[in-house]
C-alpha cells in the first residue's frame, strides 16, 4: 500500500474581493511505503498547500488526498502522520518537555510512554540541555529542531515535514539528514518539502518538481544522478602539445573521437559528464516559465 495517493488535486484560495489564486492544479502523486521522497519547487509552487491538504488543514477543491489508504482528513490517517510545518511556533511559556506532553496527550500516549518518547526524542535533537527551559528563549534553530521532536514523538509511519532544514545550521542540517536516513532504515516513510536541491540529492529516493502548481517532474534520484548522461570529457595531448580536454555531447563522441585519433591526438580518459540536480531543478523550472510566457 502506499503511504501518501494524491489524485488531481485542485486548490484555489478566494482573497479579498475574490481575487482568486490558483495554487493547485491537476496534481497527481504516489508515495510508496518506505520511500524518502523530496518534493521540490520555487517559493510560491503550491508545495505548503499540497502539505496542509494532505495533513487535513485545508481542504482542496477538487481531487483526493490519501494516507496509508484513508482520507486525509481521517482521524485514521492524523494518527500515522508526523507533521513539521513551515515556521513551527509553540506556546512560549512552556518548555520543551510541556510542550511534547501535551503533543503526546492529544495522540492518546499514556505517562510512562511519554516520558520515555521525549527523552529519545529530545536527546536525538540535540535538546536535553534546554527541555527544562521556557521555549520562548529558543534560538530559530532550537525550535526548529523541537519541532521535528514533537513530529517524532509518537512514533508515526510517515513523516510530512515542510521545510525541515529551513533556519538550521549546517550542524542542524546533517542532523535532520541523518534522523530521516535513520527513518529510512526502520522502514518509514519520510515527505519533505524543500527548494535545496543537495538536501535531495543526499537522502532521496524520489522527487517531485512542482512549480506554478503543476507537476514537472517526477524522477528517482539515483537514475537522475548516475544513468543520465548530459555528455563526455576527453582527457588528452595532442602530438608536442601540453595536456588538454574537450567536452563534446554523447552524439558527437564517436566522430570526435575518430577526428582525434586520425590527429595523433592520444587519450588518456574519457570521464562521463552527469546533470546534478540543481540544473534539473533550474532547468525543469525554467522550462515552466517559459512556456507560461
Ligand atoms: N491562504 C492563502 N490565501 C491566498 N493565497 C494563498 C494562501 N496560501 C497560499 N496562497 C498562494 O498559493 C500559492 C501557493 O502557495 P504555497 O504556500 O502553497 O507555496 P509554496 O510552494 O509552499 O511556497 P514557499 O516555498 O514560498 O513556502 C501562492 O501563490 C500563494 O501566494
Amino acid at each position: 500500500m502506499n503511504a501518501i495517493d494524491i489524485e488531481r488535486l485542485c486548490k484555489t484560495y478566494r482573497g479579498k474581493r475574490g481575487a482568486r489564486v490558483v495554487a493547485l492544479t491537476d496534481l497527481t502523486l504516489h508515495v510508496a511505503a518506505g520511500e524518502v521522497f523530496g518534493f521540490l519547487g520555487p517559493n510560491g509552487a503550491g508545495k505548503s498547500t499540497t502539505i496542509k491538504i494532505l495533513t487535513g488543514q485545508i481542504r482542496p477543491g477538487a481531487g483526493d488526498a490519501k494516507i496509508f489508504g484513508v482520507p486525509a482528513v481521517s482521524p485514521e490517517a492524523r494518527g500515522r502522520v508526523g507533521y513539521l510545518p513551515e515556521n513551527p511556533s509553540f506556546f512560549h511559556f512552556m518548555t520543551a518537555l510541556e510542550y511534547l506532553d501535551l503533543v503526546g496527550r492529544v495522540y492518546g500516549m499514556n505517562k510512562q510512554d511519554i516520558r520515555r518518547e521525549s527523552e529519545r526524542v529530545l536527546s536525538l535533537l540535540e535538546l536535553e540541555q534546554a527541555a527544562r527551559r521556557p521555549i520562548r528563549g529558543y534560538s530559530k534553530g532550537m525550535v526548529q529542531r523541537l519541532g521535528l521532536a514533537q513530529a517524532l514523538l509518537h512514533d508515526p509511519d510517515l513523516y510530512i515535514l515542510d521545510e525541515p532544514m529551513s533556519g538550521l545550521d549546517p550542524v542542524g542540517r546533517a542532523l535532520v539528514k541523518k534522523i530521516i536516513r535513520e527513518l529510512k532504515k526502520k522502514g518509514k516513510t519520510v515527505f519533505f518539502s524543500t527548494h535545496i536541491t543537495a538536501d535531495v540529492e543526499e537522502v532521496c529516493d524520489r522527487l517531485a518538481v512542482l512549480a506554478g502548481g503543476r507537476l514537472r517532474a517526477l524522477e528517482s534520484v539515483d537514475s537522475l544522478l548516475h544513468e543520465r548522461i548530459e555528455g563526455y570529457r576527453i582527457h588528452g595531448s595532442s602530438p608536442g602539445d601540453e595536456h588538454s580536454q574537450r567536452l563534446v555531447s554523447p552524439s558527437e563522441l564517436k566522430t570526435t573521437l575518430e577526428t582525434l585519433l586520425q590527429a595523433d591526438f592520444q587519450v588518456e580518459r574519457i570521464e562521463p559528464v552527469r546533470q546534478n540536480l540543481e540544473d534539473f531543478f533550474l532547468e525543469t523550472i525554467r522550462g515552466d516559465s517559459d512556456a507560461n510566457k
